[in-house]
């Protein structure tokens, strides 16, 4: 990389995995940051500029746009930014399981010779996938466990007291698909899995709050004519939110860096 032409990045989002990415960014990577918002921040952040309108994120210029606000904000800006020629990496792939979503932003990327870039999130072993699904059908079954805190504010409410909880409990089992749409905040991963090839209806979910759980685990199996793989990936919670795996926040680095160097290189 050189100090020459640094990036210019932008964010959407400032919640934990944005103010975490900022924490952990290289010294030197990304001089200035454009964080769009929908509330100006108490504090300002050395080193970051807020704005809470999509018009001024674009007219940044950034060279990259990272999304970790939600599925709306996916839905919201990313047609925006992408037919405006900015690489796009949305940390909220899951919204990409309304495949009207995901067509639109693909034709807005090539219209404008843009990338929309899928990072791997929370888990690991995409390439797998991708290879296997080259080849012919792949299935995966997918299971996630988070201590009980991760699943407040979600379907696995109404079924669960989840405070009371002593022993670990089912509280989803289903297709990727509705996953990604009734837990936005839990099922990107699963959202990643599909993406990376076997598609949504390929992979099967469960969906596991434990009480003696201290981080987020992913555990998956995958099946394909002559492979049988199991991955499994324990992470700490993001500092601030308990159901953001640490691991996305390292993806998301990974994908910065990445095209910092692309930056350099003249790619
Ligand atoms: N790919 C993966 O493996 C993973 C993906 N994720 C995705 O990342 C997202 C963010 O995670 P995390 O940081 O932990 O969540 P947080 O809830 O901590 O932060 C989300 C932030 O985004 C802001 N926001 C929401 N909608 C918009 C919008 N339209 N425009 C601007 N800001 C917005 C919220 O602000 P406000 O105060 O305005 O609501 C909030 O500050 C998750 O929702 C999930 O979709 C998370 C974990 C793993
Ligand atoms: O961070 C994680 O462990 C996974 C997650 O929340 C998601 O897939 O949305």
């Amino acid at each position: 990389m050189t100090d020459k032409a640094p990036l210019r990045l932008a964010l959407i989002g400032y919640g934990a995995i944005a103010q975490s990415l900022l924490d952990l960014l290289p010294q030197g990577l990304a001089p200035e940051v454009v964080v769009l918002v929908r509330r100006l921040p108490d504090t300002p952040r050395p080193g970051c500029r807020f704005v809470t309108d999509a018009a001024a994120l674009v007219a940044a210029a950034p060279d990259l746009v990272v999304e970790c606000a939600g599925h709306g904000a996916v839905a919201a800006y990313g047609e925006q930014v992408l037919a405006a020629g900015i690489d796009l990496v949305p940390a909220s792939v899951g919204a990409l399981a309304c495949a009207d979503l995901h067509a639109r932003l693909r034709a807005a990327a090539q219209a404008a010779g843009a990338r929309l870039i899928l990072p791997s999130g929370a888990i690991g072993g995409l390439d797998l996938l991708a290879a296997l699904s080259v080849q012919g059908a792949v299935e995966v079954s997918y299971e996630g466990i988070k201590p009980p805190a991760a699943w407040r504010g979600t379907p696995a409410e109404a079924g669960v007291d989840l405070a009371a909880l002593t022993e670990p409990r089912l509280v989803y089992e289903g297709t990727a698909r509705d996953a990604a749409r009734l837990f936005p905040k839990n099922s990107n991963v699963v959202a990643a899995l599909a993406l990376a090839g076997p598609g949504f209806d390929a992979v099967s979910v469960r969906l596991i709050a434990d009480p003696a759980a201290t981080g987020n685990r992913h555990r998956y199996h995958v099946r394909a004519a002559g492979c049988r793989a199991t991955v499994e990936i324990e992470s700490q919670p993001s500092s601030g939110n308990a159901r953001s795996s640490q691991t996305t926040v390292f993806s998301l680095i990974h994908e910065i860096t990445a095209a910092a160097e692309d930056k350099a290189r003249g790619a």
